[in-house]
């Protein structure tokens, strides 16, 4: 599982063909994938399986991990590698219980969401936001790199990935603290160039 530079997208966050963006994505260098049609303007049904399985299918193709957000169902048909939850998705122990086999994501944003989370059942930590983000209405309040290094104090061996207003000019001020990579949308759908984004990420 390599986390270091993690796209995350849905159509919704598109102005170019999805599939264009990830192989453009995966060619310059990212290392994992989440599958996230949520929100606004987002594939529902037959549609959002359908991107699901093209997505999934590049991945493979390139050999990157794919994930899928949120929607637990899709994990099955869509052969996903992980799942990546929240503190308002279904639990870490009942994704555990299902998918025993599958890489489990999970977000923490405040010390008592981790007092209220099974941490050692996860297989990665999504910390944030960072930095303020445009990109989820419902994001809480940035927290800042301290938010990575209290974590990496924390928990010295599970994988950390910072998200949230993460940009070519921030990431490794978010690395320099002590994450495993960086998970990203906006930095690399909304870029003109994806392959210098990429790359500077
Ligand atoms: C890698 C990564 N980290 C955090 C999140 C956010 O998950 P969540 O809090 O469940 O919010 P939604 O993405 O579901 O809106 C993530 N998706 N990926
Ligand atoms: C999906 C998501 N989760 C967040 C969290 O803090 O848990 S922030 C976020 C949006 C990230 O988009 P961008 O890279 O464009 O800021
Ligand atoms: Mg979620």
């Amino acid at each position: 599982m390599n986390l270091r530079k993690y796209l995350i997208m849905g159509s919704q966050n598109c102005d170019r063909d999805p599939a264009f963006i990830l192989e453009l994505a995966i060619k310059a260098g990212i290392t994992a994938f989440q599958f996230r049609e949520k929100g606004a303007g987002s594939l529902k049904g037959n549609d959002k399986l359908e991107l699901g399985y093209k997505l999934r299918n590049i991945c493979a193709h390139h050999k990157i991990a794919f994930f899928v957000n949120d929607d637990i169902d899709l994990a099955e048909p869509l052969g996903a590698d992980g799942i990546h939850v929240g503190q308002d998705d279904v639990s870490v122990e009942k994704l555990r219980a299902r998918f025993p086999k599958k890489i489990i994501g999970l977000s923490v944003s405040n010390p008592t969401e981790v007092s209220n989370s099974p941490i050692q059942m996860a297989n990665y930590l999504g910390a944030g936001p960072i930095f303020n983000t445009s990109t989820k209405p419902d994001a809480k309040s940035a927290v800042g790199v301290e938010w990575i290094t209290t974590l990496r104090n924390q928990f010295p061996s599970i994988p950390i990935v910072g998200i949230g207003g993460i940009t070519t000019q921030n990431a490794a001020s978010v690395i320099n603290a002590g994450a495993d990579g960086v998970a990203v949308i906006s930095a690399v759908t909304q870029a003109n160039d994806i392959t210098t984004a990429v790359q500077r990420l």
